[in-house]
């Protein structure tokens, strides 16, 4: 199988993706707030944030450290909860779901990839990116397999199946994030700031890796970054600054 890494298109440093034709709002953020309430200070981490993120898109947001980036992230993959304000997930309102459905919603819908990996050092590659379908109600263990199997492929890392993360360069270590991240077969992936623990030839090959899973898959990502130059290949740039939307 052709894996995503080595589609590369006709374009190495591309322009932004094709434009969505029609939007499709897969999450909604309307008026959001994030406050952290600590003994000694309250934190107003996002200040009602309005925020659509259409179907298919790739969109990248920056802003200076504190800003609320990462709570951001949280907030819209449902790891977090708001202060006040409403979140809709393919038009319906969160709060709409139950309890369980929200789970299933969190596991299914949405993929996770984290600047520090988050991968088990004391598991394989392939068990790294079977472990989130544990969870998944009828997906048994062969089907687990194939689908992990199918993931490295594609990232590019089906040689690395037996290794250990502690085996593997920090661009690999990311790759079985993103695998694991694609073996949940997600409509949208959460990245905060993906390669920011790697020198700039590992990041621009996690860079192309995304882009090409959004062109050729049409997944939604959502991309937090430091990297104006990463930022400016996606098809919009958010800017954030003291919890609020700048531009
Ligand atoms: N669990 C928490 N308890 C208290 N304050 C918090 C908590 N998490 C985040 N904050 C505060 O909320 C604000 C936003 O934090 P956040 O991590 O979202 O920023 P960020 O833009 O992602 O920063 P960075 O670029 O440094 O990762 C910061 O002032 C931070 O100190």
């Amino acid at each position: 199988m052709e894996n995503i890494l080595t589609q590369t298109t006709a374009r190495p440093q591309a322009t932004a993706p094709a434009p969505v034709t029609s939007a499709q709002p897969v999450i909604q953020l309307r008026e959001i707030e994030k406050i952290y309430q600590t003994k000694t200070i309250e934190t107003v981490a996002l200040n009602r944030v309005n925020l659509t993120i259409n179907k298919g898109e790739f969109v990248s947001i920056m802003g200076p450290s504190g800003c609320g980036k990462s709570t951001l992230l949280s907030i819209m993959g449902l790891l977090d909860e708001p202060s006040g304000g409403v979140i809709e997930l393919d038009g319906r309102p969160v709060q709409a779901y139950s309890d369980r459905e929200l789970a299933a919603l969190r596991n299914q819908k949405i993929g996770f990839v984290f600047q520090s990996y988050h991968l088990i050092n004391d598991l394989s590659v392939l068990d790294n990116v079977e472990l989130p379908l544990l969870y998944r109600p009828g997906v048994g263990g062969k089907q687990r397999r194939e689908r992990a199997y199918a993931a490295l492929d594609k990232v590019g890392l089906s040689a690395r199946t037996g290794h250990f993360p502690s085996q593997l360069s920090g661009g690999q270590r990311q790759r079985v994030a993103i695998a694991r991240a694609l073996a949940g077969r997600p409509e949208i992936i959460l990245a905060d700031e993906p390669t920011g623990n790697l020198d700039s030839v590992m990041g621009e090959e996690i860079m192309e890796l995304l882009l090409n899973l959004n062109r050729q898959e049409g997944t939604t990502i959502v991309m937090v970054t430091h990297d104006e130059q990463q930022a400016r290949r996606t098809q919009r740039l958010i800017r954030f600054f003291d919890g609020s939307q700048v531009s």
